[in-house]
């Protein structure tokens, strides 16, 4: 088990800290510049108690891509499989997350998967509520349930920093409102999708809900969360699209279902065994933590997490 190897987690953690020096912050959403970029931490939690945390664990840091497979899972609850998959694919691109050319060579027009940012926004058109206020709040309902944290919120400058900003994801969003992927008003929906991203959590919030989702929907009480099938569904695009366009070598490396965001967060599902919670500021090109990205390699080949 896990838990008896904390002086290993503590070496890792040291041996990869050096990598944040080779990352950069994500800066297209200016709040997020404010980030440490030493930073680097991890969490697991395995339904007993948070077994090991190393690092700055308790800073707080915004969901970004991490959030898109909460809206799946709510989406695909609120709808069904059947409504959601109409509206978005199930293949990776191979793309950047932030890419419109495939809306536009492929026909139909519909984003190919929910990780990407087109498909994120379909998605995100899905979730119930009257209003923007309604949809979030459904949403962090969703997620304090996961984590069992009830003081999970979203930042509001990062929400209206990334709004000001947006102007890629607004051009997604028309591009797919004029192919009748999506329909109703874009700002509301930026609106939503923005504080969706700004959903504030720590390591030990992540690997919470890593844990869920690594135990079929049931959090560490017994009490289901997210139905079976539906866990299996985001479990599988943690794998072929959660690490963006990096997530084939992560497959190979790591091997382990995982969704990354460009705050430098990454949630890990190791299926019947644990969550893991990482945060490190500090991106690769690809918008992956780079010290992150390496410290999951080195859990996993120590302990042979890899699902393959
Ligand atoms: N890769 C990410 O984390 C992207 C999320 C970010 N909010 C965006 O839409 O650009």
């Amino acid at each position: 088990m896990i838990c008896n190897y904390g002086n290993d987690l503590k070496e890792m953690v040291d041996q990869v800290r050096i990598h944040t020096k080779h990352g950069k912050l994500a800066d297209y959403i200016p709040a997020l510049m404010k980030a440490n970029p030493d930073d680097i931490a991890i969490s697991i939690f395995d339904g007993q108690q948070t077994c090991f945390s190393e690092g700055n664990h308790q800073q707080l840091f915004t969901l970004q891509s991490i959030s898109k497979i909460l809206t799946l899972a709510l989406a695909i609850m609120d709808h069904g499989e059947e409504l959601v998959f109409d509206k978005v694919g199930m293949e990776p691109t191979g793309d950047p997350f932030n890419s419109i050319a495939k809306l536009e060579s492929h026909v139909p027009s519909k984003p190919l998967n929910p990780m990407i940012n087109a498909g994120a926004l379909a998605v995100s058109a899905l979730i119930k509520g009257a209003s923007t206020e309604e949809k979030l709040n459904r949403l962090l309902i969703f997620v304090r349930e996961l984590s069992g944290n009830d003081s999970i919120t979203y930042s509001k400058e990062v929400a209206k920093s990334e709004f000001e900003t947006a102007d890629l994801n607004r051009s997604l969003a028309y591009f797919m409102k004029q192919h009748q992927v999506i329909s109703g008003d874009i700002d509301h929906l930026l609106d939503f999708y923005t504080k969706q991203c700004a959903i504030e959590v720590n390591c030990n919030d992540l690997a919470r809900i890593g844990f869920v989702l690594s135990n079929n929907g049931k959090d560490s009480t017994g009490k289901r969360i997210i139905p079976v099938e539906v866990s299996r569904i985001v479990k599988t695009f943690m794998v072929t699209c959660g690490m963006y366009n990096a997530s084939g070598e992560f497959a190979i490396r790591v091997g382990i279902p995982a969704k990354s965001g460009v705050s430098g967060g990454i949630v890990c599902a190791v299926p019947n065994k644990m969550g893991i919670g990482i945060y490190g500021p500090a991106l690769d090109r690809k918008g992956n933590s780079i010290a992150g990205m390496r410290l999951l390699e080195l859990l996993s080949e120590k302990y042979e997490l890899s699902i393959f």
